[in-house]
Order: structure tokens, then sequence, then C-alpha cells
């Protein structure tokens, strides 16, 4: 109930208002309602009775009631559902927040995705909660008082319909568990068959599907998991069927019974007709609107596990996030060096470290290659030095203070990055470009002097205007260079960059366009820190040093010319390269 509170209350805060319409128009509703059930009693009366004048007065009151009720109730609505829309859009807005505040290394665990699919879900339970909290409010106003005409009439109706309007709630309490628990391994569930579903009908995933003929065999996958949740969903619907059948089995044989109780009375001249037709609306009322908010009781519990979920996995977000606030962060500097001090680190998910006791000095200014095979923990590397990941350990210092004291937010605006899985932006080509430095994204002399950079200015139609990607009808798609190229443009954007990471900045381009553009990347990154990671010794030779990696340690550093002359890794890197030009 709680949390049901809560929910209710962030709501009203969030349009007070619109809440207090809704509740008074429910109040409203539920007057009307029970006056609805006299009215129609003293016309069924008036009808025995031939009096004319009374009875269109009384028809004339029961059309005006249900109009100004009509009236009233679309009027909420429509402001409800105006509300709903604003409110879902800062539900939306907060879970961005949320995941902004989540860690990288948190983001990249498989669980992450699980939990994301379980915030989305969750945010449409706050909507759900204050709307089953409104409903309750209305039903229980609307049954006292029918409940109330009941036992004026009759004590043991009254009781009766109390009886059975409680033992069909109860019924249905009781299911709750099972439902939020099939109900959470059905969202679950989803995940899987939506993947394979995506796979089987996504462009991207087309001409592999095609080519290796993968169609039959990921089809198969795809049913076995939407097989599942349907099993699933027919034991949810099962239960809803057992539940509702059973409670209109006990309305009908009550009913029954207050059918010949009724009859009874008016046979021996104690009840009027009119009586009797208020008799059956108010105990149909009373009922119904019982086990409806027992309903509403059992959502509202519902809705209260997930909500509680939530909050927990927010206030763990929340700490994580507070952790650099408490330590002070200091400003980024990097005038000096970048000292790696014994840096030891693991995924959380893995039982072995990725990197192991790195230790190095890079001076302001040097260009650093960074090789290595395959899971070596290069992007590991340059993913801590960069302050993406966390470390739990002072062991990268910039210019003497350590990455974990300062301001990152600060450092990442002095800091650039190009990874091998960079982002295809589906807008334009001005974002693709802009979203190095998004200050200048309106700068359109600039973006149009990077993209000569990149050899890009003559490729667009509409130049910085054109919209790439599959998104929009008119948009265009491009080679795997192309895009490359225009990552690689977002490096040109900013001149203020210290340091500039480079991970498999041109696999992609064809070998004229790779030093082409490696030596504008050079020009222009002249005086800063330049981390490059790459497969490539040629690329690496330029460097004033160069790092070799091995099972997450650094196996070598040196010089191109110290590291030939040491005969180990690398020189056995630059002969096998070398082959291929011989
Ligand atoms: N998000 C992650 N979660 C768990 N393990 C990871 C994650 N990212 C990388 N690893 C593991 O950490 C190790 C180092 O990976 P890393 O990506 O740093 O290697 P790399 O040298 O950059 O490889 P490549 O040359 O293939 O890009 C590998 O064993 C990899 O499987």
């Amino acid at each position: 109930m709680r949390c049901a509170g809560q929910a209710f209350c962030k709501v009203y805060r969030f349009h007070k208002p619109v809440v207090l319409l809704s509740l008074f128009v429910y109040l409203m509703v539920a007057l009307q309602s029970n006056i609805g059930i006299y009215l129609s009693k003293r016309i069924v009366d008036q009808l025995a009775g031939n009096n004319l004048y009374l009875l269109m007065g009384s028809i004339a009151l029961l059309l005006s009631f249900q109009l100004v009720r009509l009236l009233l109730e679309t009027y909420s609505q429509l402001k409800s559902r105006r509300m709903h829309m604003a409110f879902a859009v800062h539900c939306e807005n907060e879970l961005i927040d949320l995941v902004a505040k989540t860690e990288l290394l948190d983001k990249e665990h498989p669980q992450f995705t699980g939990d994301f699919s379980y915030w989305s879900f969750i945010n449409g339970k706050y909507l759900e909660s204050y709307s089953t909290v409104t409903q309750f409010v209305k039903q229980g106003l609307i049954a006292a008082i029918s409940l109330g005409y009941l036992l004026y009439y009759h004590l043991y109706i009254g009781l009766l319909a109390l009886l059975v309007g409680t033992l069909k709630g109860i019924y249905d309490l009781r299911a709750v568990r099972r439902r939020v628990a099939i109900n959470e391994e059905m969202m679950r569930q989803s995940r899987g068959y939506h993947y394979y579903f995506d796979l089987l009908t996504g462009s991207q995933t087309q001409k592999e599907m095609a080519l290796f003929q993968l169609v039959p065999y990921f089809r198969q996958k795809w049913l076995r998991k939407k097989e599942e949740a349907n099993a699933l969903s027919m034991q949810l619907e099962a239960l809803n069927l057992k539940r509702q059948a059973s409670g209109e089995l006990l309305s009908i044989i009550s009913s029954g019974f207050v059918i010949v109780m009724t009859a009874l009375l008016i046979y021996k001249g104690s009840l009027t007709i009119g009586d009797y037709v208020a008799i059956t609306m108010a105990l149909t009322m009373t009922e119904s609107n019982i086990t409806m908010m027992f309903a509403s009781i059992s959502k509202l519990t519902e809705n209260a596990a997930h909500i509680e979920r939530l909050s927990k996995i927010e206030s763990g977000v929340h700490a994580a996030a507070r952790l650099p606030e408490q330590a002070e962060p200091r400003p980024f500097r990097f005038q000096e060096e970048l000292r790696i001090h014994n840096l030891t680190f693991r995924y959380p998910n893995r039982d072995e470290p990725a990197l192991t006791g790195i230790n190095a000095e890079i001076r302001k200014g040097e260009m650093i290659a960074i090789l290595g095979e395959n899971g070596s923990g290069k992007s590991t590397l340059v993913k801590l030095l960069l302050g993406l990941y966390r470390s739990d350990t002072d062991a990268i210092l910039y210019d003497g203070v350590s990455v974990r004291q300062l301001d990152r937010v600060g450092m990442w605006r002095k800091t650039s990055a190009v990874f091998q899985d960079y982002i295809r932006y589906m807008t334009d080509v001005r974002d693709n470009i802009a979203v190095g430095n998004i200050a200048e994204v309106h700068n359109t002399d600039k973006l149009h002097s990077v993209l000569a950079k990149v050899g890009l200015s003559k490729t667009f139609k509409h130049g910085l205007d054109t919209k790439l990607g599959t998104l929009e009808d008119n948009a265009v798609n491009l080679s795997g260079g192309q895009w490359q190229r225009l990552a690689l443009s977002r490096v040109f954007v900013s001149e203020e960059h210290e340091l500039v990471v480079f991970d498999e900045p041109t696999s992609a381009l064809d070998p004229v366009s790779e030093v082409r553009l490696m030596n504008e990347m050079l020009e222009h990154c002249r005086g800063k820190t330049v981390l490059m990671v790459s497969h490539r010794v040629g690329i690496a030779r330029r460097a004033d040093r160069i790092f070799v990696m091995e099972s997450g340690r650094i196996a070598e550093a040196g010089t191109h010319d110290e590291l030939l002359h040491k005969q180990g890794l690398y020189h056995e890197m630059w002969h096998q390269q070398k082959q291929w030009y011989d």
C-alpha cells in the first residue's frame, strides 16, 4: 500500500489539478449511480400508480443526471489522457537519466538488458497504480452507498452482497503472487523471441540469413521461445478465466436467492416492484464494486512488488553515481604525464582478469601505438584510461591525480575517441560529424572543412543535410569505409582535446585513403597525446613508442627500432606482416 501511495503522490505532484478533477468526477459518478437506483425505483412505482407528471419528472431527472455525468466524465477523461501522455514522457525522461547515471561497466553486463526492459515495463506501473487508486476510491463510494440501500431494505440481502463481493475479491487476491511471477517470466522470455524475430526480419541481417541459409535454423529457435512464452500466456489466461467463472457462479447463486426472497416479500405486500428493481440494481452494484475493490487491491499489490524492485535498482544506481561527489572531484589536467601504476582489472562476470599489473608512463604530446592479439586487453586499457570504466584503485594518474578523483565530465570534454564499434547515427551527415563536439552542430563552415579532411566533400547530394541510414525513405546508406570516415571526422571538430584515442580507426579504409587520413589525423593531433590501438604495425611505426600487449600485460614497450632490435613479439609481428608486401 505504501507503494500505491508513492505512485499516487508521484502523479499528484506531477499534475494536481487533473488528479483533483478526476477524484471530484468519480465522487459525482458514485452519487449519480446511486441516485439512478432511487429514480429507477420511483419510475417503476409511478408507472404502477398512473401519475404521469411525477413519472415524466422522474424520467427527466434521471436523464439530466446521466447527461451531466457523461459531460463531466468526458471532460475529465480528456484531461486525464493528456496528463497520462505527459506523465509517460516524464517517466521516460527519468529512465534516460537513470541509464545515463549507470556505470558503463554495468551497462555492458548482459543483466542490464533484462533490467532495462524491466525498467521500461515498470514505468507504466506508476500510472496504472495511480489510476487504480482513483478507481478504488470510486468503487468504494459506489459500493458504500449501494450497500447502504440494501441494508436499509433488508439486512440479509445487504450482508449477502457484502459476503459474495468479498469472497470473489479474496479469491482474486490469492492469485496475485502467481500472476506477478508469470508476468515477470513472460517479460524476460520476450527478450529472446524478439531477438530471434529481429534476426529473421531485420534489414541488417538479411544477407547472412540468405547466404548461409539460416532462416530455418533461427526460425526453430524463435518458435521455441515463442511457444514457451505462449505457454506462460495460456497459464495466465487460465488463471484469469478460472477466477472469472467462479466469481460469476457465486453471483448467479446469490442473485437467485435474492430474486426468490424479494418475490416473496412483494407477494406479501412488504415491498413494491420499484423496490425490487432498486434492490437488484443495488445488489449488482454492491457486489461488483466490492469485487472490483479487491481486484484494485490485487493490482496495487502486484504493482507494489514491481515498484519496490525498481526503487531498489534505482537507489543502487544513485548510490553508485554519488560516489565521485563525496570525494570532491578535481578538474582534469594533463600537462605533464599520464602514469599507470600496477593496474589490474577484472570484468564483474569474468574469473580471469582482463588486465594484470600494467605499468607505464606517457608524456603529454606522445603518440603511443598499442598492439596485441585479440582479447589481449587493448580496448579495456583505453576505456580505463578514459575513465569510462571506474577502477577500484588509484592506478591511473593524470599529472599525479588519480582518475578516480577527477571530474569525469570535465575530463570527457578534453578527450576524444573513435572506437571500433562507433555509432552510425541514422540522422544526417551534420549530426554524424558534430557529435564529436555537439556545440558546433550549426557551424556549417567548420563541418564542411571537416568533411573535406576525411575526403567526403563530394559524396553527399544534399551536403551536410543528407539523411543517412534506413529510418527515412529518402535516406542513403553508406559503405563501411564511408561510415568509418564519418566516425573519424568527429576528432576534427574540436581543437581542445588533450588526449585522443583511436581504437582500430582505419580497419575499413582502402590503403590510399588510410595513409592520407592518417597524415591528416596526425597533423590535427600535433601536440596532443594520442593512443592508437591497431593491428597494423605499419601504423605503429609512426608512433613515438609502442606497447605490445599479451594476455592483459604490456609484454614489450619501446620505439620501433628498439623493439625490432629486441627480437620479441613486435619483431615477429613486423616480419609476418612484412611478408604480405615482399
Ligand atoms: N564487457 C565485457 N565484459 C566481460 N568481458 C569482457 C568485456 N569486454 C572485454 N572482455 C574480455 O576482456 C578481455 C580483453 O578484451 P579487450 O576488448 O580489451 O581486448 P582487445 O585487445 O581490445 O581485443 P580486440 O583486438 O579483439 O579488440 C577479453 O578476454 C574479453 O573477452
